[in-house]
């Protein structure tokens, strides 16, 4: 089955100068499974720790599949199945992705997006199979799905305006259809 939501740590080469590694590469994701064009790179920076950006999808045809990393401080990477009909239907994934451990998270069309970040400064980048359409922008509150962000107990993040008004799953209406492709727990 291609394109299932993943966790993915692409090898690093040390020498003395530090590593080197591929981030991204057509055949090594194709034998992962893996198997989409991206056509266009993001790059936000949050400032405050435990800011939180999402549940955020593009509505169909204008779906995105993303390719995940923190390439500075860590964040709590989401990954939630809005598949209408889906078995896993508002089941979420996550992990910890950071400049240190390297992991990225592949995150399939059907899928809402979302991540937290753990300390200050954070920069997070990632690759898209769509451009930017923002008459298909979408999204869910962070907090009606029951997603165990790593915050301390009483932390209110940082929202932007969009996020502190997007409707619950519970209002949602998802216009995902379910495609067959299961999902697992990240391993
Ligand atoms: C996403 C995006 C935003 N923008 C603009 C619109 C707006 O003025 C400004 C900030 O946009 P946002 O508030 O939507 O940014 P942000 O909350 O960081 O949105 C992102 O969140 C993560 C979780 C995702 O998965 C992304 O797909 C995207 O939705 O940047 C673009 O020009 N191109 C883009 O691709």
């Amino acid at each position: 089955m291609t394109n299932p939501v993943r966790l993915i740590t692409p090898k690093r080469f040390g020498d003395s100068r530090g590593w080197f590694t591929e981030v991204h590469s057509v055949p090594t994701f194709a034998a992962l499974g893996i198997d989409c064009i991206f056509v266009q790179d993001n790059h936000s920076y949050s400032a405050p720790a435990f800011t939180l950006r999402g549940l955020h999808f593009q509505t169909p045809s204008r779906g995105q599949d993303k390719l995940v990393r923190c390439i500075r401080g860590r964040i709590f990477d989401v990954a939630v199945d809005v598949r209408r009909g889906s078995p896993t239907y508002g089941q979420w994934v996550g992990a910890e992705l950071s400049a240190e451990n390297g992991h990225q998270l592949f995150i399939p069309i059907g899928f809402a997006h979302g991540f937290v970040t753990l300390e200050p400064d954070c920069e997070v980048t990632y690759k898209c199979s769509d451009t930017y359409a923002p008459q298909n922008d979408g999204g869910i509150r962070w907090d009606s799905i029951g997603i165990d962000w790593p915050m301390p107990v009483g932390t209110t993040p940082e929202l932007s305006e969009k996020d502190k008004v997007q409707p619950t799953l519970a209002e949602f209406d998802s216009p995902f259809a379910y495609d067959g492709r299961p999902l697992a727990p990240l391993s």
